[in-house]
Parts: C-alpha cells; structure tokens; sequence
C-alpha cells in the first residue's frame, strides 16, 4: 500500500467535514522535501514546471518525459505523500488506450499516485477508462492553460451565463466519470463555490476564491523563486527566495574576486612532516 495517509476516499471526508485541504506544486527533490515537511496534503507535478523551472512561455512544449523526469525526484524527496502529476499538452485526448497507455507511464516511470487532466465532459470516457483501470484522476477546470493559445490569453472563466453552465455540467460528468476532485483555475469566486457545492467530490482552486475545498498554488510563486515571476492577484508571496538568492550569489562573487573567499577555515591542511617534503621538494627547503 501507499505509505502516504491521504487517499481519495479520505480526499473526500475532508470535504464532507469540512477541513481544507493545502496543495502545492514541486517539480523536484527539494521542493518535495521542504513541502512534505511543511505539512502539505498534496504535492502537484505541474506542467507549470514548463514556465518556471524550463523557461517556456507556455505549457505546451512540456513533454511526457520531462514531466515523468520531474516527477521521479518529487517522489524520492515527499514518499509520505500523495503525488499528482499532470498530463501534459497532447497526451490525452486520444483515444481512451492511448491515454491509458501514457498515465500508465505516469504512474509506473513516475511514481505518481494519480494524474491530472484539464478539460470537462469531453474527457468523460478517457476519465472513466482511467479510473476503471485503478488510475486515479484529477480534473482541471476554468482556465486551462494547455490551451492558451487557443483561448488567446489567460482569461477569468465563469463570467457569462453560457460558461457557468458549462462549468456546472463538466463538474457534474467529471464526477460521474470517477475523477476524485477538480481544480479550478481562475473561476469567479461565487461559480467556483457554486460548482462546489454542486459536486460531491473536492474542489482545488487557484484564483477560484475563498469557496473552494482546498488551494493550489505554484512554488515559484509562493517564494518568489525567480528572476520573472509576475505579479498575479491571486498569488500570496510568504517569502522572496529570488532577491536571497541573487544577493547570497553576488556576495559570493565579490568574495572570490576580492579573495574573501575561500578563507583558511575553508581550506585543508597538511601535517607537518608531509609540509616539510613539498617545501623541500618545491621551494628547495627555503620557503616555510
Ligand atoms: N508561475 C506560474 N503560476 C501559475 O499559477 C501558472 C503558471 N505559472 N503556468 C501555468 C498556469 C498559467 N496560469 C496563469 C498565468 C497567468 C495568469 C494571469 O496573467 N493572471 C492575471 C490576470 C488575469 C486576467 O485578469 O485576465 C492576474 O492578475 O491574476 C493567471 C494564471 C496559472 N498557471
Ligand atoms: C496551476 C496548477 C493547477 C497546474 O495545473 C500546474 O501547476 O501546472
Ligand atoms: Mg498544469
């Protein structure tokens, strides 16, 4: 079994009694390892990793392989929790076998215990094949990234009356096909507790409010780890590890130039008698 505690079924008591539930993103073996320590629920593999550990401009150069590659250090550093890793860009939305085929590499290359999937009710039978087959699923509704470029920007979900509907209806079939929770992304705060309230399973939000059964958010984000990390209104900064990390970096420049650094402390000795041989032997026994 697994040798974390949180499992789908407890998942879903969390919601029912009403106790929040702390996701976080990690794309490796620190992140994993600071954040399982700190408590967290879940850790996210996110193909967000493709924006603030790659340096693409979207998520839809991250390959299957790059997110099995990330994922294998975030289980070796968090083994007591339950690891979700994203399905990126393309490799669902196949046919059902084939998006088998590809959580399966997920999960037995990985190490993940469950995958992520954005989209709604047209997903339906690719969730159901899924979770047939013991694979748990997280969905991803409202802004979905993997799609940008086809929305054309990262645009607030669940404004119109056609959208909300839409939002309610791929909750309830995502539901219906076995998924274990949903995240929403960037929905209007009373549509994200509305389709929370309409579906028996958590709701996950990011930038989806207060009404949710639980949060997600980038670890870029939370610390500001690095140099081009916007500002976003759903964000909360806890820390700025960017402007630690870039002064720590600079000092450590000016130290190597200004030979600060390395200091005798930082050095290795050698006993006396091997100090006599190299003196002789390279200074003709005139140098101490
Ligand atoms: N660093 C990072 N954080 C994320 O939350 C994140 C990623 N990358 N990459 C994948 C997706 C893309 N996401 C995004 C990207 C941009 C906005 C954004 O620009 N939001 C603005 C304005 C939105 C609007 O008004 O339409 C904001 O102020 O929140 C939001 C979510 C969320 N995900
Ligand atoms: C923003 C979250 C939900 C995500 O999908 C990611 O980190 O890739
Ligand atoms: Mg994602």
């Amino acid at each position: 079994m697994t040798k974390h505690a949180l499992t789908p079924p407890r998942l879903k008591t969390m919601k029912q009694q009403g106790t929040k539930i702390a996701m976080m993103t990690a794309y490796d073996y620190p992140a994993a390892q600071l954040s399982e320590e700190a408590g967290v629920d879940l850790i996210l593999v996110g193909d967000s990793l493709g924006n603030v550990v790659l340096g693409y401009d979207t998520t839809v150069p991250v390959t299957l392989n790059d997110m099995i590659y990330h994922t294998k250090s975030v289980v070796r550093g968090a083994p007591n929790t339950m690891i979700v890793t994203d399905m990126p860009f393309a490799t669902y939305r196949l046919t059902p076998q084939d998006t088998l085929l590809n959580a399966a590499r997920i999960m037995q290359e990985g190490g993940a215990h469950a995958v992520k999937m954005e989209g709604g009710a047209e997903l339906a039978e690719e969730v159901l094949r899924l979770t047939s087959a013991g694979i748990p699923v997280l969905g991803h509704l409202g802004l979905t990234p993997q799609s940008v470029l086809q929305i054309g920007g990262y645009k607030i979900q669940g404004k119109v009356e056609k959208e909300i509907e839409r939002l309610l209806s791929d909750a309830k079939a995502l539901e219906e096909a076995g998924a274990f929770g949903i995240v929403l992304e960037l929905v209007t705060e009373p549509i994200a507790e509305a389709v929370t309230r309409s579906v028996n399973i958590p709701t996950i939000g990011i930038g989806a409010g207060r009404g949710c059964d639980g949060q997600v958010i980038v670890y870029h984000d939370l610390i500001r780890y690095g140099s081009n990390i916007r500002d976003k209104r759903f964000v909360k900064t806890y820390a700025n590890v960017g402007d630690t990390i870039r002064t720590a970096i600079g000092e450590y420049v000016q130290d190597v130039k200004n030979q600060a650094f390395p200091e005798e402390k930082h050095a290795f000795p050698l006993d006396e008698e091997a100090s006599r041989f190299i003196s002789e032997k390279l200074y003709g026994g005139g140098a101490k």
